[in-house]
C-alpha cells in the first residue's frame, strides 16, 4: 500500500486507487468507465458531448489527470485542492477519495453542466434517480409510514432510524459495481443476520440521548431518491416530536457520485411524499412547513463536493457544524471524509478516527468502501477473518457517534 497523507496525519495509510486487485482500483478501472457510457445514453447528447465523454474515458483509461481549463469557474477552488499536484499522474496514482471526486467533476464538464447553454445545469444522472424515486420499492416504502407511524414511540424511531441507514444501500454508483449488490436487510430491519451482516456497531442509544434535546441538528444527506426520502421521514420525526428545534440539511450544490442529494432532488422527493397520500404526504406537508418557516433550512456548501476530509474544512461551514447540537453524517463518502480515507484498523475507537470534528458527530452509514473503524475487536476479527469484502459488499452498516 502506498503512502501519502492527505490531512497530514499519518496513523494510517491513505488509500490510493491503484493498488492491484483493490476495490479502489475497480471503481476507477471499472466502474468509472460503465458509467461514462451510462451517461452518454442519458440524455440525447450532442456529438461534441459525446466525444467529450469519449476523450474522459481515454483520460481515465490510459492517460494522465488532466486540469480543468482556465476559464473553469471552480478552477480556483480545484487548484486549492491539489489539482495542480496531481495533474499529469495517471488516475490509478491518486489518494482514491480524490481521484473519484474528480471525476465527477470532469464527467459534468464534459456534459456542459456549468457552462452557459441549454444544457446548463441538466443532470446526467436526473434519469436514474427519478426512475428510483418512482419505483414500485418506492412506492411501497413510503406506504410503509402508514404502518410505521402507529407504532409505539421508541419502535417507531428505531424504524426510521434504520430505514435511514439502510436507505444508504440506495445508491446508484454502487449499483453499477460487478462485485455484489445490497443484501436485503430483511424483516429485523438488518440488526442481526448471519456472519458480515448486518448492524455492525449501534450506539443508537447515545445517538437518541444527544437528538432528545437538541436545539439545532446538522443533517449532512446522501443519496436522492430512496435514500433522501427515509431521511426526510427521519427529520420530520426530529422535527414533528420536537426534539429537535430546527434542523440545517445539508446537500451537494451540483451533482456528484451518481446519485448523490441536490435541491432538486430535495423538491421532487418532497412532491412525491406529498402525493403519496397517507403519513407519507403528511410527513411531506410538515416538511414543506418547515422549510416554509424556517425550522428546516438547506445549504449546498462548495466543500460538499471536495475531494479532502472534513479536517480540512473551510470556517465558514466549520462554524455551521460547531453551532449544532449534533451533526449526523449519512453514507459512505462522508464517513472516509470524516475519518480520513485510510487504511484504519477497524477496532480503531470511532471517536478518535473523527476526533476534531467541531460538533459531536454520527456516522449513519452502510459500509461500502475499505475506510471502516469503531468496530469491536471481537467484531472486527470475526469480520476479518472472512476477507475484507465485507468492507464494499454494503451488507454491513453503522451508527456510530461520537461527542
Ligand atoms: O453514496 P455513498 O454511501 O456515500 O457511497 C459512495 C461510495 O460509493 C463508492 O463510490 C463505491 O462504493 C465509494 O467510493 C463511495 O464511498
Amino acid at each position: 500500500m502506498a503512502e501519502t497523507s492527505l490531512d497530514g496525519g499519518d496513523r494510517a495509510p491513505v488509500v490510493m486507487g491503484g493498488e492491484p486487485g483493490s476495490y479502489a482500483r475497480s471503481v476507477l478501472t471499472e466502474r468509472h468507465p460503465a458509467l461514462i457510457s451510462r451517461v452518454r445514453d442519458a440524455h440525447p447528447y450532442t456529438p461534441a458531448q459525446r466525444g467529450r465523454l469519449d476523450l474522459l474515458l481515454e483520460e481515465t483509461a490510459s492517460g494522465t489527470v488532466q486540469p480543468l481549463r482556465p476559464e473553469a469557474h471552480d478552477r480556483g477552488a480545484w487548484a486549492a485542492w491539489g489539482m495542480d499536484e496531481h495533474t499529469g499522474v495517471p488516475w490509478t496514482g491518486l489518494p482514491f477519495l480524490w481521484a473519484e471526486s474528480y471525476f465527477y467533476r470532469r464527467l459534468l464538464g464534459a456534459v456542459g453542466y456549468f457552462a452557459p447553454g441549454p444544457w446548463q445545469g441538466v443532470d446526467p444522472f436526473e434519469p436514474s434517480k427519478s426512475a428510483e424515486l418512482h419505483s414500485s420499492d418506492a412506492d411501497e416504502e413510503m406506504q410503509a409510514l402508514d404502518t410505521v407511524a402507529l407504532l409505539p414511540s421508541e419502535e417507531r424511531d428505531r424504524a426510521l432510524l434504520l430505514s435511514s441507514v439502510w436507505g444508504n444501500r440506495a445508491d446508484l454508483g454502487f449499483a453499477l459495481s460487478e462485485r455484489e449488490g445490497p443484501a436485503d436487510p430483511g424483516a429485523d430491519g438488518g440488526t442481526g443476520g448471519a456472519a458480515g451482516e448486518g448492524l455492525v456497531a449501534d450506539e443508537s442509544g447515545r445517538l437518541w440521548e444527544l437528538l432528545g434535546d437538541a436545539e439545532r441538528v446538522c443533517f449532512v444527506a446522501d443519496n436522492a431518491a430512496r435514500e433522501l426520502l427515509p431521511d426526510l421521514a427521519l427529520i420530520d420525526l426530529l422535527l414533528a416530536s420536537r426534539r429537535v428545534g430546527s434542523v440545517v440539511l445539508h446537500i451537494k450544490p451540483h451533482p456528484y457520485f451518481v446519485s448523490d442529494a441536490t435541491m432538486a432532488d430535495v423538491l421532487a422527493a418532497l412532491r412525491r411524499l406529498r402525493e403519496a397520500g397517507g403519513e407519507a404526504a403528511a410527513c411531506g406537508g410538515r416538511l414543506r412547513e418547515a422549510l416554509r418557516g424556517g425550522a428546516l433550512t438547506v445549504r449546498a456548501h462548495p466543500f460538499s463536493c471536495a475531494p479532502l476530509p472534513y479536517s480540512a474544512m473551510p470556517e465558514d461551514l466549520e462554524a455551521d457544524f460547531t453551532g449544532s447540537s449534533l451533526t449526523v453524517l449519512k453514507g459512505d463518502l462522508n464517513y472516509r471524509r470524516l475519518v480520513g480515507d485510510r487504511w484504519w484498523d477497524p477496532a480503531t475507537p470511532f471517536a478518535e478516527a473523527a476526533g476534531g470534528f467541531p460538533s459531536p458527530v454520527a456516522a449513519l452509514r452502510t459500509v461500502k468502501s475499505d475506510t471502516v473503524t469503531g468496530l469491536d475487536p471481537v467484531v472486527a476479527a470475526e469480520l476479518e477473518a472472512g476477507g475484507i469484502g465485507w468492507r464494499t459488499s454494503g451488507r454491513c452498516a453503522v451508527v456510530q457517534v461520537a461527542g
